[in-house]
């Protein structure tokens, strides 16, 4: 078994780059059982980093000289064995089986997960979520949560906290195909979700893009989950995520110097990548680089890659033409805003994920009221079932009514309607009508159609293609709209407290 772990560290030398692997790997002893693999690490703090960061990369590995993939436990090593361990010990030598008299390992403390963007989602989803969350497909022992740069120095190791990127290959995927509601919006995104899963899709690559809350992280976990989890296929090695995290870890490579790592992690040790908000990469040249490399690279080795955004690749500003053409290479699918049938659905499965039958009359309101995302039509039902349950009363269209005015604008605002917007807007700009809605990018008018759009989101029902129709422009120009004004007002610029002021005297026009 020695033989073995030495043929594991061997590979771990070269897919985790000299400094994490001598810091990391090499001070780690290892027992196989029936269960699978275990690692005793000197203390805590080593125990935690290696669950929190490479459990994935030793899975990999192990996987390759073991012909399957074990369990792999992380525990610290117990103390008496710290004393008498041998100085001499080969690198990554396997331990001899544990002798009877010794104590049991301890497992690693309960902890908090290294802040990382997958985790936060993941947590953040689970608050809606419809299920919960699959187990992971290879327990490791919770990590140990102290201060890390501190642990590190009292530990005397170096503070590589930002250098090595958090374990790779994703495994808790929060939705499946099953629990995807299919309608004229998206059915087609689902059909190419679906066939590229089955390798039917005469293409490697997928993109997805709609407005937010519309079921792209939905489709992306299910591929994921369909991929890796399912169809005993678990061997493929499927790894998630968000474009900023993809930033994230390139810069702390780079800081690091442990490109070669980063770079190997994501080129050549992956067979699906599943990429989602790519539109984050604008503007950032250094990972768009790293992203354009990262795609040739896995499609050079026949790997599957799905990306979603809130963008088309041709929406995208300040992306290098090359990776532009390279996003626009596979299949796109678009995800529109659901239509009223296919809301009443989706109204009446997440009832049913709460073990509740909708009445008859309540879907139909709500599917009529609801038209925004699909996040929203999730938590106005989670409340509504929350309600009903914490007073005792059934779900009645009184109840859904209270809910609903949490989620829709008021009657008065209502009344504001998008032709006294228009109409503002035209008086406060000094334009027309025409001018608004022409091809016209001059500042002024550009300024005036953003706050137009900002208006139309607040004060009316209609969703981001429907305000865009009025204008001439799509869904996702107007999402970038909006967010500029956003952006424009929360920074309190002067441009953002002049809109603010326009915005503001709409009520008593
Ligand atoms: N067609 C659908 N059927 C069932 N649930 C759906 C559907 N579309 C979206 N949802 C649910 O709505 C919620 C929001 O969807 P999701 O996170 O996939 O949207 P998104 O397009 O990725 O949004 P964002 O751009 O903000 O990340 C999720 O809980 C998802 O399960």
């Amino acid at each position: 078994m020695s033989e073995a772990w030495a043929q594991i560290t061997d590979i771990l030398a070269k897919t985790t780059g000299p400094g994490t692997f001598k810091v990391w790997i090499k001070p780690l002893d290892a027992e196989m059982s029936e269960r699978g693999l275990t690692l005793l690490a000197p203390n805590s703090f080593v125990a935690s980093w290696v669950s929190d960061r490479l459990s994935s990369d030793i899975a990999d590995a192990a996987t390759q000289v073991l012909g399957r993939r074990p369990l792999i436990e992380i525990k610290v090593r117990p103390r008496e064995r710290q004393k008498v361990r041998p100085q001499q010990m080969s690198l990554g030598a396997m331990t001899a089986p544990a002798p009877a008299r010794r104590e049991p390992a301890q497992p690693v403390q309960a902890a908090e997960p290294v802040a990382a963007v997958v985790s936060a989602m993941a947590a953040a989803a689970a608050n809606c979520a419809p299920h919960a969350a699959r187990p992971a497909q290879q327990p490791v022992a919770p990590a140990v949560h102290t201060g890390r740069a501190a642990a590190a120095e009292q530990f005397g190791l170096p503070n590589l906290m930002p250098t090595a990127p958090k374990t790779f290959t994703y495994t808790n995927w929060r939705f499946r195909f099953d629990d995807f509601v299919v309608g004229p919006c998206n059915q087609l995104a689902f059909a190419a979700a679906n066939g590229i899963c089955r390798d039917q899709l005469a293409t490697h690559q997928l993109f997805l893009n709609s407005s937010p809350g519309l079921g792209k992280t939905h489709l992306l976990h299910a591929i994921g989950s369909q991929i890796a989890g399912h169809s005993n296929r678990s061997s493929v090695r499927v790894g998630y995520a968000t474009a900023e995290e993809f930033n994230r870890q390139l810069i702390h490579a780079i800081k690091a110097k442990e490109v070669e790592r980063f770079k190997a992690q994501y080129r050549d040790s992956l067979d699906v990548l599943l990429l989602e908000d790519v539109h984050f990469l604008q503007g950032k040249q250094v990972a768009q680089d790293e992203m354009l490399a990262t795609l040739n690279a896995l499609e050079n080795r026949g790997c599957k890659v799905v990306m979603s955004s809130s963008f088309l690749p041709r929406e995208l500003k300040d992306v290098d033409s090359q990776l532009a053409s390279r996003l626009c290479a596979g299949f796109l699918a678009t995800i529109d805003a659901p239509d009223f049938d296919t809301r009443r659905r989706i109204l009446d499965s997440k009832a049913r994920m709460h073990q509740v039958v909708l009445p008859g009359d309540v879907s139909e309101y709500l599917a009529d009221n609801l038209r925004d995302d699909v996040r929203q039509i999730e938590s106005c039902i989670q409340n509504l079932v929350l309600k009903a349950r914490l007073l005792g009363e059934h779900i009645t269209m009184d109840l859904a009514a209270e809910i609903l005015q949490n989620y829709t604008i008021s009657s008065e605002a209502r009344a504001i309607g998008l032709q006294k917007i228009v109409k503002y807007i035209c008086s406060s700009f000094e334009l027309t009508y025409a001018q608004l809605s022409s091809k016209s990018r001059k500042h002024n008018i550009v300024l005036a159609r953003n706050t137009a759009f900002f208006l139309a989101r607040k004060y009316t029902d209609l969703g981001l293609k429907q305000i865009g129709d009025q204008f001439n422009r799509r869904h996702s120009t107007v999402l970038k709209g909006i967010t500029n004004v956003e952006r424009e007002i929360s920074l309190q610029t002067p441009l953002g407290r002049q809109l603010d002021n326009v915005i503001e005297r709409i009520k008593s026009f």
